[in-house]
């Protein structure tokens, strides 16, 4: 295998390895696809070969491809074939998808220590470790000893920054862990920076027909996505990629003006939705921006953090459209309840730089209060269920704003006007 992947999940399947499988050099970079976590979806995969449906969803009609990417799909605990994969000196790339809350970042953007100390632990004793940082490390200390040379790692996560942010915790887990391995790391690992985007929903029973009807092939596991997709990176591929290119893939200097606009007005806006559209009873992105009103705070919002987003206002004017006819693509259910989840690790990325920004400004933004307000009405029960594992001590708290704006952005938490726009944008108030 020449591709390593981590977080066998939907979105890589859409996204990551179809671009593989349109390159040209295809044959060339075959997947090992590990899961994130639980086994069930490299099960899924191996009783098909690896191959699966991509239904590519538009507004009319679905076309699909067979996707024969992926070679071989393993269970998160396959640690012997984790190792083997790593210290191969075919190995040139590793791509993650495994969800914001899988890097383990603290407030702070470095390493959560309290959230990494058992797999430290783990690892010191000799036990297997379990969390994205640590399986990293421990992949790479197996590719220093079998002197598999340098590899870049990709990940493809909706975060700022992405590459930095998997060297740091990465750097960070292995200075507590395997110091020695430090160096090494510094010396042989390229992070990549990626911005990604392709819309990709949960799969349900009737996708399921659907791709069978159009295909014969009788898949338990296809994905259905949006025509629309893009990639753009910046890094070195010190072992060599796969011509992802073919696919439309963008080799840039610098992420980051793409990054800035779609993270604050794709992903943004689907958290303003995913919380405050849900709370007036809707059940799909789809669903949200019918709603006149939702549209209404849609605009509002992307008013505000277009101010934060370094490209020209034509590029800006030319995605905002794209995004009204996307997210209004009604054949894709893509729930508010999936987006609404891990408000706590996805509120700050993509709400807080345009609040800090309008706020040194000395503006108090209505579209940011109200992303604000409506996560924290969603924390006191309104709307999509809570699924979030840093949610608690929010939800401790989420009686009082002040005391929520305290642990979200204690910079911000003394503003009284701030607190007291927030209170008042709540279903409560
Ligand atoms: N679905 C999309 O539209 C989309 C688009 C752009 C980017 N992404 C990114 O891809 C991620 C995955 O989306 P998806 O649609 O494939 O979801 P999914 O639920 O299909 O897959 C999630 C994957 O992440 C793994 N995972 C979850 N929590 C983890 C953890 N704490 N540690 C390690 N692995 C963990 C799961 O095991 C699974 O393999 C998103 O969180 C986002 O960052 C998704
Ligand atoms: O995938 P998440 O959980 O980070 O966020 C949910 C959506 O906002 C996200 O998946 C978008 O659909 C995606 O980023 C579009 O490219």
């Amino acid at each position: 295998m020449r591709i390593v992947h981590v977080g066998l999940g939907n979105f890589f399947r859409a996204h990551q390895a179809w671009y593989t499988s349109v390159a040209p050099d295809a044959g060339e970079w075959p997947i090992a696809a590990f899961t994130g976590r639980s086994p069930g979806a490299a099960a899924a995969l191996n009783a098909q070969h690896g191959r699966y449906t991509l239904l590519v969803r538009g507004p009319e009609h679905d076309e699909a491809e067979i996707i024969g990417a992926v070679r071989a799909a393993y269970a998160s605990d396959d640690h012997q074939a984790w190792r083997e994969h790593l210290a191969a000196p075919r190995t040139a790339v590793v791509t993650l998808t495994v969800t914001e809350a899988g890097y383990l970042r603290g407030a702070g953007g470095g390493l959560d220590e309290r959230r990494a100390a058992d797999d430290v632990s783990a690892w010191r004793r000799g036990d297997p470790v379990r969390t994205v940082p640590g399986r990293l490390m421990a992949g790479l200390a197996e590719r220093r000893i079998s002197g598999a040379g340098p590899i870049a790692i990709v990940p493809c996560d909706n975060l700022p920054a992405n590459g930095e942010a998997v060297a740091r915790v990465l750097l960070d887990f292995t200075t507590q862990a395997e110091p020695a391995l430090v160096p090494w790391i510094r010396d042989n690992v390229s992070f990549v920076t990626t911005m990604v985007d392709r819309i990709t929903p949960r799969s349900t029973g009737e996708d399921v027909r659907a791709a069978a009807e159009l295909t014969g092939f009788d898949d338990a596991v296809p994905v259905v996505t949006e025509p629309y997709t893009e990639w753009v990176l910046s890094g070195v591929f010190p072992a060599g990629r796969p011509a992802w290119e073919g696919g439309g893939a963008r080799f840039v200097s610098d992420v980051t003006p793409h990054e800035q606009r779609k993270l604050l007005l794709l992903n943004g806006g689907h958290s303003l939705l995913a919380y405050a559209g849900s709370a007036r009873g809707h059940e799909t992105v789809a669903d949200a921006v019918a709603d006149p009103e939702c549209r209404a705070w849609l605009a509002q919002w992307w008013d505000e953090a277009a101010r934060y987003v370094p490209l020209p206002p034509a590029e800006i004017a030319a995605y905002r459209a794209a995004l009204l006819t996307r997210f209004g693509n009604r054949r894709i259910r893509h729930t508010l309840a999936q987006i609404a989840a891990d408000g706590s690790q996805k509120v700050p990325i993509r709400v807080l730089p345009v609040l800090r920004g309008e706020m040194a400004a000395g503006r108090i933004p209505p579209g940011a209060v109200r992303i604000l307000a409506a996560w924290i009405d969603h924390l006191r029960g309104a709307g999509a269920p809570v699924d979030d594992a840093g949610a608690a001590p929010f939800r401790e708290r989420a009686g009082d704003v002040r005391d929520v704006l305290l642990l979200l952005a204690p910079d911000l938490a003394g503003d009284e006007a701030l607190a007291a726009a927030v209170e008042k944008a709540t279903l409560g108030a």
